[in-house]
């Protein structure tokens, strides 16, 4: 079972650690973790804290991220409060305070983009000149030339492409919703649902989806773009209020038909959409 544990409630123990945000835990993240027992990561994401402090929709909770990294092997998420005076720490500063004193890392595993510290000032080359751990700077991972990112990902979904994201994500992308309350529609078993805003939304249409493990088909109306109103068709009933995960499985985002289910190598299924992975 993996522990989610804020940085000052750390146990002393060695660590091999892979830092960064991770949103989505897309197939590059994957690549930067491999071998690692802990990951560190922020919460909220430092862009909702410095320079235009504009959050990017997530790809991802922090409880799916865990579940995500458990079935990777890590053990450990620790989280960094992310806020005005930790973005205001030099690399040096963070690098003895988290990597050193608190985590007591071996290895540090990032990726080429990371930055930390003020201004963004450290490297993965400066942390590698620390001397104190080892680094490993993981290949950058890209799909027929394309590189992996969180960023380009939201993007692929925002326009519904949820067949490419799902590739350069390794795994269903997912929104968080509310079951609305009101009576379910029995001769269709449609159900009113509120999409999160904090959840990166497609644009409105007709997506095949899985929730709880079952398939069924996510619309969402032009209407309700912006406020997150959509219904799905759905075999089984779910109780109003509710909290629940939907996984895109397929879906142009124009077309009135959902598109044939995508298809995902079998070591990226995990979780509840295992099943519907070939
Ligand atoms: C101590 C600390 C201070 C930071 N200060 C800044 C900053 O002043 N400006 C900035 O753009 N990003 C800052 N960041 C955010 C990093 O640029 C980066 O987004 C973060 O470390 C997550 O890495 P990732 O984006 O590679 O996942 C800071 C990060 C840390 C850990
Ligand atoms: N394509 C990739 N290949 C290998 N490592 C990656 C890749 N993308 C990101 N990483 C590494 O994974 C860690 C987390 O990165 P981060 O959360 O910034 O991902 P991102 O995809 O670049 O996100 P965003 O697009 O929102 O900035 C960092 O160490 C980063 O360098």
């Amino acid at each position: 079972m993996i522990a989610i544990i804020s940085l000052d409630r750390v146990r002393p123990r060695e660590r091999r650690v892979a830092a960064g945000f991770f949103d989505g835990i897309h197939i590059g993240h994957r690549s930067t973790i491999k071998g690692c027992d802990t990951v560190l990561t922020f919460d909220p994401h430092p862009r909702a804290v410095v320079g235009t402090a504009v959050a990017p929709k997530h790809l991802s909770t922090l409880a799916h991220r865990a579940e995500i990294l458990e079935s990777l092997g890590v053990r450990e998420l620790v989280v960094i409060d992310f806020n005005k005076s930790r973005s205001r720490q030099t690399p040096d500063a963070f690098t003895q305070e988290v990597f050193v004193d608190a985590l007591r890392a071996t290895h540090v595993h990032v990726g080429a983009s990371f930055r930390f510290g003020f201004k963004a000032a450290g490297t993965p080359e400066s942390l590698a000149a620390d001397g104190r751990f080892a680094v490993r700077v993981a290949r950058t991972v890209s799909v027929d030339g394309e590189v992996v990112s969180s960023t380009r990902i939201r993007e692929l979904i925002e326009r519904g492409d949820v067949s490419r994201a799902a590739s350069l994500l390794g795994s269903f992308p997912e929104v968080v919703a509310t079951i609305a309350p009101g009576e379910r529609c029995q001769a269709t078993t449609r159900t009113a649902v509120r999409l999160s805003t904090s959840s990166c939304l497609p644009v409105p249409g007709r997506y095949g989806c899985v929730v709880n493990g079952v398939a069924g088909v996510l619309t969402i109306p032009e209407a309700e773009r912006l406020v997150g109103g959509a219904t799905i068709d759905h075999p089984v009933s779910l109780p109003a209020g509710a909290l629940i995960r939907i996984q895109l499985t397929s879906g142009s985002g124009v077309s009135q038909r959902p598109a044939p289910p995508v298809v995902l190598p079998a070591e990226f299924c995990h979780g509840p959409g295992r099943q519907s992975c070939s």
